[in-house]
Formats: structure tokens, C-alpha cells, sequence
């Protein structure tokens, strides 16, 4: 069998007080899209820069495709990086920019050029060989990026928040074209977010990551539902996550909700919004936050709200959300 594209185990990383990564241990298959995924501060980027090689760990050991790079410096270690600000080289054209890599890892100008033409293709963008990097929008200059990386052919891509500089349109439109790129490309892909729909999107798995530790780890679409804590339900933008007795929160999903049946609620607050109405009803269990179209909107009378819960979809979750 295959050695995973990556292969991290037992990382930690301090600066001076801060204990910016802790024990983290993380594997991305061959062929594999991981998220890490967490808020602003938890340690994310570090664990990249101990992956590419910028930052040395205090503990820990890094594989790449088998290999321990861990005492490697970064052009040893044979990865592909996109970063925030994607760093393109000013004085060369597109087709320069995606040939660098290929080029300074030996191979002659004629094939460095051939690999850099496959990458641009790959990305949708070989028409823009020539262009200067100054003329690229941007999101054609965030895939002239991505395809300087894949050109390198790494069997491991990193991509730190790769889509933050964009606006939420192009976003949007470069989450589905991420996920196709990364099927085709065939190396391992760890991509740093902070976003859950973007992590949702792009990876097939995702480690949620909380001050330095990673907390959940498992198919995305498995942890969006079914959270292993408080914390990590309200991380990934569940609503309506109420605090329970004994420690424990329930967390009630939308499609637990059924409307217009059941007991009279009182609304206790009401916001229009740009798809219709977000409701805040009192229930037994705690104030249920809604977000309804316009039209069951409109249907509420007066101040109250008919609505019951479908009981077995409610998880109990332990509620770690006060621990710093
Ligand atoms: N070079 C450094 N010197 C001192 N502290 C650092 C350094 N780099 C990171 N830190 C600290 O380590 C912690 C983790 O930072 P890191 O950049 O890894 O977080 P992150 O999850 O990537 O955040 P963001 O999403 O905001 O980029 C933070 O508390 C940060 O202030």
C-alpha cells in the first residue's frame, strides 16, 4: 500500500508562552482533500509552516509521502504551497510564474515549460500564458497560483486560506472548481480554513482545530452532522445549540423542525432578512432560532409560532463552549 501523501504525528509548536499547536497528529491519504479547519488564532497556518518546513516543531514528527522531512529544510521537502497573498513573481509573464518551480528543481526550460502549460491547462488558464501577472483578476491570479503548485508535482499541496482575498461570488464559484482540480490532480491536498462552508465544499475530510488542538476529525459531512461537542456544533454554524443540565447542550438541527404543527410558541424576536424572516421562539428546551422564507414568514400570526421537534434528530452534546 501507498504511504499517505502526509503523515503528521504528535506535532507541537510554541512561541514563548503560547502553545500554538499541541499534540497534533494528522494523515492525508493520496488523492485526498483534508480541511483544517478552526478560528482565527487556534494554530492552523503553524501546523502548515511546520508541514512545509518555514517553522521548526518543537515535538513531533513530519512524512511526506513516506519520507521524514521533519530536519528538512523547505525546498528538500518537495511540497507544493499556495498561500493568502499568492506571491506571484511580478517580472515574469503567467507561463514564468508556473515554470519557476520545475525549473529550480532541475528540469531543462523546454520541459519546465511543458509541465508549467499542463498546470495552466489543468486550472483552465492556459490561454493566459503570456499575460504579465500585474493583468490577472483575481481569481484567474489565484489559480495561476495553484497551478504554480501543482506544477511542481508534489504528491503534497498546501493551501492556506486560498480563497481569502476574494470576493464572495468568485468564492462561491471557486469552492466547486477547487474540488474538481484537486480530483485531477492526484497529489494529497491540506487545505487551512476558517470557513465551514468552504472546508464543506472542497475536502472530503475535516479536523476542527480549537487553541492548538485538533478536537473532531471525520468526513465533512459527518461532522457538520454530527458535532462532537458544544463548541464545535456552534463552530460550524449550528444555531440553535442549547445549554442543558449536567454540563450537556442539546442541539436541535433545522431539519428537526417541523412547522406550523404542535404547541403555540411565543416569538420573543423577528428580523427580516434577505431570504425572509429570522424567528426567535420560546421552546421548553430554550429560545429556537429560525430562519424562514418569506412565505412561512407571512404565515405567522399574531405572536406566536406553531411548531414541534422531531425529538430523535435532537443530539446531547457535552457543552465545552466557557472553557478558554
Ligand atoms: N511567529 C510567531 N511568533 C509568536 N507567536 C506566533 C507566531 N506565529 C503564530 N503565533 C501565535 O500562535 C497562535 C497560532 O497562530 P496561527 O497563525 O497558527 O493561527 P491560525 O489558526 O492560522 O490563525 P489565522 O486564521 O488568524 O491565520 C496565535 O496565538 C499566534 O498569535
Amino acid at each position: 500500500m501507498n504511504p499517505p501523501a502526509l503523515d503528521l504525528q504528535h506535532l507541537s509548536k510554541r512561541f514563548g508562552a503560547t502553545l500554538a499547536v499541541e499534540d497534533v497528529s494528522l494523515s492525508v491519504g493520496v488523492n485526498e482533500t483534508v480541511a483544517l479547519l478552526g478560528p482565527s488564532g487556534c494554530g492552523k497556518s503553524t501546523v502548515l509552516r511546520c508541514v512545509a518546513g518555514l517553522e521548526r516543531p518543537d515535538a513531533g514528527r513530519v512524512f511526506v509521502g513516506g519520507r521524514d522531512v521533519t530536519a528538512l529544510p523547505p525546498e528538500a521537502r518537495h511540497v507544493g504551497l499556495v498561500f493568502q497573498d499568492y506571491a506571484l513573481f511580478p517580472h515574469l509573464n503567467v507561463l514564468g510564474n508556473v515554470a519557476y518551480g520545475p525549473r529550480i528543481r532541475g528540469a531543462s526550460r523546454a520541459e519546465a515549460e511543458k509541465r508549467a502549460r499542463e498546470a495552466l491547462a489543468l486550472v483552465g488558464l492556459e490561454g493566459l500564458a503570456g499575460r504579465r501577472t500585474t493583468e490577472l483578476s483575481g481569481g484567474q491570479a489565484q489559480r495561476v497560483a495553484l497551478a504554480r503548485a501543482v506544477a511542481t508535482g508534489s504528491p503534497l499541496l498546501l493551501l492556506d486560506e486560498p480563497l481569502s482575498n476574494l470576493d464572495e461570488q468568485l468564492r462561491a464559484r471557486l469552492r466547486s472548481d477547487l474540488r474538481a482540480l484537486f480530483a485531477r490532480v492526484g497529489a494529497g491536498v491540506l487545505l487551512v480554513t476558517h470557513d465551514q462552508r468552504e472546508a464543506l465544499a472542497v475536502a472530503s475530510r475535516v479536523a476542527v482545530m480549537r487553541a492548538g488542538r485538533i478536537v473532531q476529525v471525520g468526513g465533512a459531512a459527518a461532522v457538520f452532522a454530527r458535532p462532537a461537542t458544544a463548541w464545535v456544533a456552534s463552530f460550524l454554524g449550528h444555531t440553535n445549540v442549547l445549554p442543558g443540565l449536567n454540563g450537556c447542550a442539546h442541539l436541535v438541527p433545522e431539519d428537526a423542525v417541523r412547522l406550523g404543527e404542535g404547541d403555540s410558541l411565543p416569538v420573543t424576536a423577528r428580523r427580516t432578512t434577505d431570504t425572509g424572516a429570522e424567528v426567535t421562539a420560546q421552546h421548553p428546551l430554550g429560545p429556537l432560532t429560525l430562519h424562514l422564507s418569506a412565505r412561512e414568514a407571512a404565515g405567522i400570526q399574531g405572536d406566536t409560532l406553531r411548531l414541534t421537534l422531531d425529538l430523535a434528530r435532537i443530539l446531547t452534546l457535552p457543552d465545552d463552549r466557557e472553557r478558554a
